[in-house]
């Protein structure tokens, strides 16, 4: 295994587990351009706030039914990958958890779990996968909203649940949400915006339905 501060892929094998030790791998790493580390089971991931080449399809596949998982760098597809493994080989369910802070990269992160288990069942469920990747832009439309965070920020709690058969072909997906943030129809704070769906609405329908509904301007609605 390589030694130095940054090198490390699982903070649980460093010899100090300390806050001051742990921070300074982590901050090393990032410098490094290396958002992803391990700690135990658990998958760390900075938000790199910027496109990494880190998720093409050479990715997908470096990340495909991995044996040994010391092999392969940290990274969320392999998170998917173990989770779908090990649902094959115990036939059990498996469940993940991605928590952080708004605008940690909870949503692009869930993203890429879900792109990842669509590649790793990709013979058998054709667009099936592709819906559920799709569902995302309008999920957003109606939930997501300017913050000062996170100018993309989910405004609700999801539970995606994937149903598989006993062969591991993607059967579908419940998409359950709750806890919508529903009082930004009417106010939010300084700095934010309403649902995207109410912008969409002025730059997508025509001027007669424009008017016909009221809509001038989104400035002019409280
Ligand atoms: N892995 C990543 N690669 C590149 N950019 C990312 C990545 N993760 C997050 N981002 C960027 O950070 C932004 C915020 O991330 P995201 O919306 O996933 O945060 P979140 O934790 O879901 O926030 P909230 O709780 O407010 O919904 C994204 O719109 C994207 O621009």
């Amino acid at each position: 295994m390589s030694s130095g501060v940054g090198m490390v892929d699982n903070l649980a094998t460093l010899s100090t587990l300390d806050e001051h030790s742990l921070v300074e791998e982590l901050r090393a790493r990032y410098s490094r351009g290396i958002i992803y580390t391990y700690i135990g089971d658990i998958l760390i991931a900075f938000n790199p706030y910027a496109p990494l080449p880190i998720y093409d399809s050479a990715h997908l596949f470096k990340y495909t039914d991995v044996k040994i998982q010391s092999d392969v760098p940290p990274h969320i597809f392999a998170i998917a990958d173990r989770a779908y493994q090990n649902m094959r080989r115990t036939s059990t369910s498996q469940c993940c958890i991605v928590s952080g802070e708004s605008g940690a990269g909870k949503t692009e992160s869930t993203k890429f779990l879900v792109q990842q288990i669509a590649h790793l069942c990709n013979y058998s469920s054709g667009n099936l996968q592709e819906k559920i990747l799709q569902v995302n832009p309008l999920l957003e439309a109606f939930g997501n909203a300017v913050t000062v965070m996170n100018n993309n920020s989910s405004r609700f709690g999801k539970y995606i649940e994937l149903k598989f058969d006993p062969e591991g072909n993607l059967l579908g997906v419940h998409i359950f949400e709750y806890l919508l943030e529903s009082t930004r129809v009417l106010s939010h704070g300084e700095g934010e915006s309403n649902f995207h769906m109410f912008y969409y609405m002025f730059a997508g329908l025509y001027e007669k339905q424009l008017k016909d509904n009221l809509l001038n301007s989104p400035d002019d609605h409280r």
